[in-house]
């Protein structure tokens, strides 16, 4: 549903311009009602106003102002020196959303004028084809209608859960990373497909189309994967032999290890940012 709130991106990299791609794909909102301020690269917000027909000329004071809605999208690493530059402007009836890995709602909150709603949220790179899955999670001033006005953005590029804010380390580990696992796999599929004689592009298609086909299989059937899995494995055949060797190399211990080290990882980004440290 498209609707008539304002929106402010802080920050104009790859996951703001996700957002921004999808949501006017989804015409959840007009372009016209997206500003987006950035740090010193003018050169990508013309990129973003000539490709989506977004603001940014505006003064940027104006803009915040305007906006009920302000995306913080930023680094982790930046976000210290964005606030001090920017939070002085929000006021108590908007909504801060944040996309940044890592940060607890608790450090922002002590960052702005007393009141404001921070909502912490964790989408992915597949927000551009309306395809992204997003965790969501209110802060202490976060209203249940903010939470729903934060789900129904989000629901514009993909789907959304929301969670308690101690599992958004996990959530970032697992679906904010997670398309980067997915292509890295695909890679190594595809490569493997060519060492074994087919052209990139066929290894390309099969495997794309594969993985698109098994999605598709989990979400429409609603079966265990272990059982689908069993149902491709005939006794004593191919996928039993590739599925033996995936074990010897413990595929599964490197993926549990993999999001773990992703979850701690998103731990560390955020344990320089507590509040109290801030006091
Ligand atoms: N890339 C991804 O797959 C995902 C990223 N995220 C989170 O999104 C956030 C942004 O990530 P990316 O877009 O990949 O980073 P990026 O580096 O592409 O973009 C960050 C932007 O923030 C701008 N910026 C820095 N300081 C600023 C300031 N003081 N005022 C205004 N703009 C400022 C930079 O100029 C840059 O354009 C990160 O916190 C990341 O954790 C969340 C989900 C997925
Ligand atoms: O790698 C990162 O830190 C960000 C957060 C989730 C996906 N990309």
């Amino acid at each position: 549903m498209r609707h008539s709130e304002r929106y402010c991106f802080i920050g104009a990299g790859s996951m703001a311009e996700a957002i921004i791609s999808g949501m006017i794909a989804s015409c959840r909102t007009e372009p016209a009602m997206i500003h987006v301020i950035n740090r010193q690269d003018r050169e990508r917000l013309i990129y973003l106003h000539n490709r989506y027909g977004i603001q940014y000329r505006e003064s940027q004071q104006k803009a915040l102002s305007m906006a009920e809605v302000i995306i913080l999208a930023v680094k982790p690493k930046d976000l210290t020196e964005a606030l001090k530059q920017w939070g002085e402007f929000l006021r108590p009836h908007q909504r801060v959303v944040s996309v940044i890995a890592g940060i607890a709602t608790p450090y922002i909150e002590e960052q702005i004028p007393q009141g404001v709603s921070v909502i912490r949220t964790m989408p992915n790179t597949s927000s551009v084809i309306g395809r992204s899955a997003t965790a969501i999670c209110g802060g202490r001033f976060t209203k249940e209608s903010d939470l729903k006005a934060t789900q129904e953005d989000f629901n514009a590029i993909g789907t959304t859960v929301l969670v308690d804010e101690k599992d958004m380390d996990a959530v970032t580990a697992l679906s904010g990373s997670g398309p980067a696992y997915i292509y890295y796999l695909v890679e190594a599929l595809v490569q493997a497909g060519v060492n074994e004689g087919l052209s990139p592009s066929v290894s390309r298609q099969l495997t794309t189309q594969t993985l698109l086909g098994a999605s598709h299989m989990l979400q429409e059937t609603g079966e265990d994967p272990a059982v689908l899995r069993q149902k491709v494995t005939s006794p004593g055949g191919t996928t039993m032999a590739g599925i033996e060797t995936l074990k010897e190399h413990q595929f599964h211990m490197a993926i549990t290890n993999a999001i773990h080290h992703a979850r701690k990882r998103s731990e560390e980004l955020g344990a320089t940012f507590s509040p109290s440290i801030t006091k």
